[in-house]
This record gives C-alpha cells, sequence and structure tokens, in this order.
C-alpha cells in the first residue's frame, strides 16, 4: 500500500500528515510507530489525520510516536490547520473537532497559526510542581539548572512514577528568564523523550505560572530548544478563557511511503 503524506513542524514538534478525507488510512498502531520512526519511517513526533467532519472545516486525530491515538496536540492543532490551508480545505480560519472538543483558529499571511485553547477550570498545587490539563494531562516543575538536566531521565522517573499511575502525565520543566518569559524543556508522553515543543505543554506552563503569581501578564513568551510560543489568557478566578496558543506552523516535505 502506497502512503501519501506530508510533513509539519511546529517548533520542532514534528508530524506526519495524512489527508484521509477518503478514510483509506489503516489506523494499526504498528503502521503510524513504523511512519514515525526516525530510522526505519518517515520520522516524527507523532502522526496526524485530517477528516472531514459533519458540521465543522475538518477533524483532528492524533497518535503519538508510539502508535497510540492520543489527547490534544496543541502544536499539531496548529500544523493541522496550515496544512488545511495547503489543502484548501481552509483558508485563513478554522473551526474543528479533536478529542478535547471544538476549536478555533486563524492563520496569517507569514505562516503563524493561532489557536484557541479548552478552557482550564482546574490548576492542582503541590510541593515543587503543578498539575493541569490544557487538553493533555501535564506536570510543571521550577527547576534551577534548566540547560543541564537530563529531561529525559528525570522526566521519565517523574512519567512512571507514583504521582501520575498508568495513565502517565507530560513533564514540563522551567525557568523564568523575564517578566513574562520562561524557557521550558518538555518530556512528552507517548513519544517517551524530550520533544524541542510542545504546545499543550507551554499553554499549562503560562497558566501555572500565573496561577502560582510567578508572573501578572495574560501575555506570555515561552521559549522552547525548537523556537518562541505565545499564549495569551483571560483569568477569572481559577479559571482561564479565550486561551490562544500562537507561534509558527511549517511545511517540510511530502512523499509516498509504501508499508
Ligand atoms: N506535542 C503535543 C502534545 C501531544 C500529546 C502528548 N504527547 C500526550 O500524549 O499527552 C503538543 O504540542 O501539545
Amino acid at each position: 500500500m502506497h502512503i501519501t503524506f506530508y510533513k509539519y513542524q511546529g517548533t520542532g514538534n514534528d508530524f506526519v500528515m495524512i489527508d484521509n478525507r477518503n478514510l483509506s488510512f489503516p489506523k494499526e498502531s504498528r503502521i503510524i510507530e513504523h511512519l514515525c520512526d526516525r530510522r526505519f519511517g518517515i520520522g516524527a513526533d507523532g502522526l496526524i489525520l485530517l477528516e472531514n467532519h459533519p458540521t465543522e472545516n475538518f477533524r483532528m486525530v492524533y497518535f503519538n510516536s508510539d502508535g497510540n491515538e492520543s489527547s490534544m496536540c496543541g502544536n499539531g492543532g496548529r500544523c493541522l490547520v496550515a496544512f488545511a490551508k495547503q489543502l484548501g480545505v481552509i483558508e485563513n480560519e478554522a473551526s474543528f473537532e479533536a478529542v478535547d472538543g471544538m476549536h478555533h483558529a486563524t492563520v496569517s499571511g507569514t505562516g503563524i497559526v493561532s489557536l484557541q485553547m479548552k478552557d482550564v477550570t482546574a490548576v492542582d498545587h503541590y510541593e515543587g510542581h503543578v498539575f493541569l490539563n490544557t487538553g493533555s494531562p501535564h506536570h510543571v516543575e521550577i527547576v534551577d539548572d534548566l540547560e543541564g538536566l537530563d529531561v529525559k531521565g528525570y522526566g521519565a522517573s517523574i512519567r512512571y512514577g507514583a504521582l501520575y499511575g498508568a495513565a502517565g502525565s507530560n513533564i514540563n520543566f522551567v525557568n523564568q528568564i523575564g517578566d513574562a518569559i520562561f524557557a521550558v524543556r518538555t518530556y512528552e508522553r507517548g513519544v517517551e523523550d524530550e520533544t524541542f515543543s510542545c504546545g499543550t505543554g507551554v499553554t499549562a506552563v503560562a497558566i501555572a505560572m500565573k496561577a502560582t503569581g510567578k508572573t501578572d501578564a495574560n501575555l506570555v513568551q515561552l521559549e522552547t530548544p525548537g523556537g518562541t510560543l505565545e499564549v495569551a489568557f483571560e483569568q477569572d478566578g481559577t479559571t482561564f478563557t479565550q486561551v490562544f496558543l500562537k507561534g509558527p506552523a511549517k511545511f517540510v516535505f511530502e512523499g509516498t511511503i509504501t508499508i
């Protein structure tokens, strides 16, 4: 079987995109894991299907590189909007359904995608970390030496530790570098490694930093190993609404692969 694919990246978080409007893609975890493999396949942190939706522009179906369907992917959602524009499914605005509900997005002429994320109604505060769900579950922890940190080793010990049980969590490590600027490195569940950037992760960091009083700002800049993202939100007590994740989403290459 020949599969036509498109490769996209959003601040270095990279995805295999497939136009599955004819529902011909075989949703088998073994195949998805192979396509995402960086040595034997195309190589990506995840694979995303664009499918038809009865009332909205499209549906997003997201798989981690381990081949399993998972919760919301913020950078993937931004890349899917750029892909929908490349396919001619949308022009500069999109409305789509993902696993965590409806999303709206806009694309600028220079390929900057602003994606509305789900409202956050609970931020759980613990000694040494914060936990919240921005469409995917996120542990947020401030560290002294972000550059020198073994993100894969320490992240895995938390992800697989007593805190999160079998479901696990994504793990974000943070260092404040300005009033409303934070450096972030993320260990991603389902990739089981550090990725260059995580959209739901930086969204969680921005909200966590506001909720813990590290910043007064409602517009936060996040510096990831793959580039800069912005998160804007409105806050009413412990509820965060109008949450927008904004940054570049870029087409890399396209091709066909035989499986
Ligand atoms: N890279 C993503 C997060 C993808 C989901 C995550 N790996 C999980 O399974 O929870 C993003 O940009 O949000």
